[in-house]
């Protein structure tokens, strides 16, 4: 059943990759009453602030797309921050959902809970049966946790929390930080700049060989809501595209969308993380839901809104 366009429906994280592509969506779906906080307003570490302002803005919804969220560098970098500030955003947003009674709450998570050698592609139930890829584990123990939160809050209290786990994402508003981000977006900065500046060679971390599973926000967007409207269950549910690139592949591809002509240099010394995560998507199949942007088109559309908003710096 789709939720009424009136309800009000806190989407924490609005600015970010995912939540501003949630925000979009809603929008455009004729939503009129959305909640939106930005961090410097409201943050989501502080419980008592956190308390307060459900208790004063008492939201029928909750999407909670607010994070500490960064590639493999961050990830290996600062895993104290991931985790803690993981651990806190979620316990106390589903915390103060539960106190307020709100109808339904959706928790993201991330491909990078499953195992570092998971089957593939890597269906839900391989959560907990292998341990974790080293360079995020941090972040991924903070993530299962929220999923065992929602399941917990729903077992004990009929609470209707649901988790959705996305593969790798990327498009309009993801952070193109040179060392932080993802490798998408760090590979369309690195090629851009590249070739404004007419170099001849351009690093690429490690060794290009690992397999990654690219989905646009715009489907994962369209994701979260199709499941908000259809799934209200224990599980979480995995959300991917269904294909896969190797990085070299991927930063071939980026390449080609830039225009920047010159050679990839790898640099071995970096991490290259887990060796292949597709995800099964067989059970969100199931209930009804495709992607529909391909990785090229997504790339296309993610360099136009690069240069829009960062080309001329
Ligand atoms: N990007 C990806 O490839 C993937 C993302 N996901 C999941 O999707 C969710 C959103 O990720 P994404 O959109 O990429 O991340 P972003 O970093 O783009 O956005 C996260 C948002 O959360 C806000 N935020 C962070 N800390 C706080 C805080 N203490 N209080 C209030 N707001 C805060 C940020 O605000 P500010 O920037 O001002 O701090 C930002 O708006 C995460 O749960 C992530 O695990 C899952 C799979 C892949
Ligand atoms: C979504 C997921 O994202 C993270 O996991 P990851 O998939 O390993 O993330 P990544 O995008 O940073 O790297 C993918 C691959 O790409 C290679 N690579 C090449 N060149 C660059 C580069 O320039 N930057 C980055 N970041 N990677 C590069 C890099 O060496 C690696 O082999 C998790 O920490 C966690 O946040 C999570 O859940």
């Amino acid at each position: 059943m789709p939720i009424d366009t009136s309800a009000k429906i806190f989407v924490a994280g609005h600015r970010g990759l995912v939540g501003s592509a949630v925000a979009r969506k809603l929008h455009q779906l004729g939503y009129t009453n959305l909640l939106l906080r930005s961090h410097s307003d409201l943050d989501l570490t502080n419980q008592s602030a956190v308390e307060s302002f459900f208790a004063a803005e008492k939201p029928h919804y909750v999407i909670l797309a607010a994070a500490k969220v960064g590639g493999i560098h961050a990830n290996n970098t600062y895993p104290a921050d991931f985790i803690t500030v993981n651990l806190q955003i979620q316990t106390n947003v589903i915390v103060s959902s539960f106190n307020h009674k709100v109808q339904k709450l959706l928790f993201l998570g991330s491909s990078c809970i499953y195992p570092k050698f998971a089957p593939q592609p890597i269906p839900e139930n391989a959560l907990l049966t292998a341990p974790l890829e080293p360079t995020n584990e941090w972040y991924a123990v903070a993530k299962i946790a929220g999923i065992k939160m929602c399941q917990a809050y729903r077992l004990q209290h009929n609470f209707d929390a649901i988790s959705a786990m996305p593969t790798n994402l990327y498009g309009t508003n993801d952070n193109f930080h040179p060392e932080n981000s993802h490798v998408l977006p760090a590979l369309l900065r690195r090629f851009h700049e590249a070739k404004i500046n007419n170099l001849d060679k351009v690093v690429v971390w490690g060794t290009g060989s690992p397999l990654r599973e690219f989905l646009h926000v715009d489907d994962l967007a369209d994701a979260v809501i199709f499941l908000l409207d259809n799934y209200s269950d224990l599980e979480h549910v995995n959300v991917g595209s269904g294909s896969e690139v190797t990085i070299k592949e991927l930063a071939e591809l980026v390449k080609e969308v830039v225009g920047f002509k010159g050679e990839l240099i790898w640099d071995s010394s970096k991490p290259d993380g887990t060796p292949r995560k597709l995800m099964d998507t067989s059970k969100l199949v199931g209930l009804g839901w495709t992607p529909k942007i391909s990785l090229r088109d997504g790339l296309v559309d993610t360099y136009k809104w690069y240069l829009e908003n960062y080309g001329k710096q």
